[in-house]
């Protein structure tokens, strides 16, 4: 069993915080990431603010970690991408056909890498963008230099529309390695190349496409009415409504019992209490 890692910004309220601590996350304060002062357009506004994502690099006590965004819900197990070989960075490839990439190149003459074949990279255009990934999910190794790498490039790097997600796919070129669509779906995926989708076989949806956020979904948005994503959504509030998969800090007890020493994660987690909040930090 993996601890859930749940990296928070200053705004996120106490009660929220003490919320993911009765499901037994462990809750990591980190402080905002800015890029230099700008006038990029990101694609979105609020990208802004994702640059924070880069302090996860700063999690040592952990070998390697799987980010994923919080509008991200795992409905299968995904461990064994924990056993992958070192030395990579393994995420799922992005789709370059929604809206949101119109101020690029290949948006521009209907490139995608989903899809090389269908509108072939022209020669006058210089070799075709190397394999792009989305940042929602990752399988990465925290690591001090790496961390202060990515703060040190950020500092001289010209912001791009995707923010960290560009940042990140200059920094890992050379060692980004694709992992299958199953381990991150980007909705835009299902009307976008349906043809490489296999909706039951999938095991992580990214609930990334606008309008689709199960907590504030309307139905209104561009293809929101679709079953599909009716059925995600739905599949998405039923996990939230499922009191079974509830944190049981007794579970935890007998868990820890039988195996606190044997498992270095087990014995990591906090002594578990009845209401499992944990004692102010002397830090504080
Ligand atoms: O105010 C914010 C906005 C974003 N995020 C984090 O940054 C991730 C990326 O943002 P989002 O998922 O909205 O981007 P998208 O995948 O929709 O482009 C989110 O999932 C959150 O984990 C956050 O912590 N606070
Ligand atoms: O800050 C840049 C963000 O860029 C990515 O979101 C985009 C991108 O993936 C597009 O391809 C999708 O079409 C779009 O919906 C989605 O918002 C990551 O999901 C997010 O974690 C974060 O890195
Ligand atoms: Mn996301």
């Amino acid at each position: 069993m993996y601890p859930l890692v749940v990296a928070v910004l200053p705004d996120v309220p106490e009660a929220h915080r003490q919320l993911l601590w009765n499901q037994g996350c462990i809750v990591r304060e980190i402080e905002p990431v800015y890029p230099p002062e700008n006038q990029t357009q990101f694609a979105m506004a609020y990208f802004v603010i994702n640059y924070s994502k880069l302090r996860i690099w700063n999690f040592e006590e952990y070998s390697k970690m799987i980010y994923l965004d919080a509008d991200i819900q795992v409905f299968d197990n995904i461990d064994h991408l924990f056993d992958m070989p070192d030395g990579y960075f393994y995420a799922v490839m992005d789709c370059f056909c929604e809206k949101l990439w119109s101020q690029s190149p290949q948006y521009s003459i209907g490139y995608c890498q989903q899809c090389p074949e269908k509108v072939a990279w022209p020669a006058e255009m210089g070799s075709p963008p190397p394999l792009y990934f989305n940042a929602g999910m990752f399988v990465f190794e925290p690591n001090r230099r790496t961390y202060e790498n990515h703060l040190e490039t950020l500092k001289i790097t010209p912001p791009t529309p995707f923010a960290e997600q560009d940042l990140l796919n200059m920094f890992f070129e050379k060692t980004y390695r694709p992992i299958p669509l199953v381990y991150n779906l980007v909705l835009a995926m299902l009307w976008r190349h349906p043809e490489n989708v296999e909706l039951d076989k999938v095991k992580v949806v990214h609930y990334c496409a606008a309008g689709s956020k199960p907590w504030r979904y309307a139905g209104k948005e561009a293809n929101m009415d679709r079953e599909d994503i009716k059925m995600l959504v739905a599949k998405w509030w039923d996990i939230y409504n499922d009191e079974s998969l509830d944190f049981k800090a007794e579970d935890m007890v007998a868990e820890g019992e039988a195996s606190s020493r044997s498992s270095p994660i087990m014995a990591g987690m906090p002594e578990p209490t009845i209401n499992y909040i944990p004692a102010p930090s002397a830090a504080a």
